[in-house]
């Protein structure tokens, strides 16, 4: 089977400094894949790369087969939506919700907007009545939903998730894994996830690449992890700051 993305050699360099070096992974279609490691270890800018946000010094990234340019087509934003962890950056402060969910489908000409903007809205737990709202009448909780349905309005295969809930409070932030979760199985989306939290992770994901100084240190899956099997000392410590892991031992 195809993979749904596959990254090869990547590397990403602002000014003199690579941010990102030598990074390769692949994600099958539907699976959830995590990006994990401590702050500045690169992990959003893994992803922002394949979003066409980071300039891309050497690799290659390919999505379904094909491996794609520089810069992004409007097609690769049907195919690609990212959710980012501060929803207030994705939303405009003036626009209500129901502006926010019309826009993507304006911007790539596809109409019945009424009928899809209620089913996002149903589909992350929001009623109707969060239509006419504007984001700063929402919780963080909502916010980050209505970011997560403007994503999927689009209907992507695969979404790239930046930290989509440390922002957020411990119990809002189960809600909203769990509900991205719910939706990853309903759609058969691919997801990558990343986080610091190696709990977060592997809660989220079948298999993870860990990070640190840019570079991949070691590859796992949950399974692995579950069974302590961990190869480095770095992995060791990321579990060893883990709240869930801290909870679980
Ligand atoms: N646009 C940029 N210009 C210069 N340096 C950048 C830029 N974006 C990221 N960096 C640097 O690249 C490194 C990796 O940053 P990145 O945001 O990818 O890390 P991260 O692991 O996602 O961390 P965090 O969890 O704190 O977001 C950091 O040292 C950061 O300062």
């Amino acid at each position: 089977m195809t993979d749904a993305l596959a990254i090869k050699g990547l590397a990403v360099v602002f000014d003199d400094f690579r941010a990102v070096d030598g990074v390769s992974f692949s994600v099958r279609e539907g699976e959830s894949f995590g990006l994990v490691g401590e702050s500045g270890s690169g992990k959003s800018t893994v992803l922002r790369a394949v979003a066409g946000l980071a300039p891309i010094a050497d690799g290659t990234i390919s999505i379904g087969g094909e491996t794609i340019s520089h810069a992004r087509s409007k097609s690769f934003y049907r195919r690609v939506q990212m959710v980012f962890q501060d929803p207030y950056g994705s939303l405009h402060p003036r626009h209500t919700i129901d502006r926010a969910l019309a826009e993507p489908l304006a911007v790539h000409g596809i109409g019945d907007a009424e009928r899809r903007i209620l089913k996002a809205l149903d589909e992350v737990g929001l009623g109707k009545g969060f239509r006419f709202r504007y984001p700063h009448q929402l919780s963080g909780g909502q916010r980050q939903r209505v970011a997560i349905a403007r994503a999927l309005i689009l209907e992507p295969s695969i979404l790239l998730l930046d930290e989509p809930t440390s922002a957020l409070d411990a119990s809002v932030q189960a809600e909203v894994l769990n509900l991205l979760e719910d939706i990853r199985r309903e759609r058969g989306l691919t997801y990558v996830l990343v986080s610091h939290d190696l709990a977060v992770v592997t809660h989220m994901c079948e298999r993870l690449l860990v990070m640190q100084h840019g570079r991949p240190v070691e590859l796992l899956t949950s399974a692995d992890l579950a069974a302590r099997r961990i190869e480095t000392a770095y992995t060791r410590e990321l579990m060893v700051a883990s709240q869930g892991f801290r909870r679980e031992a």
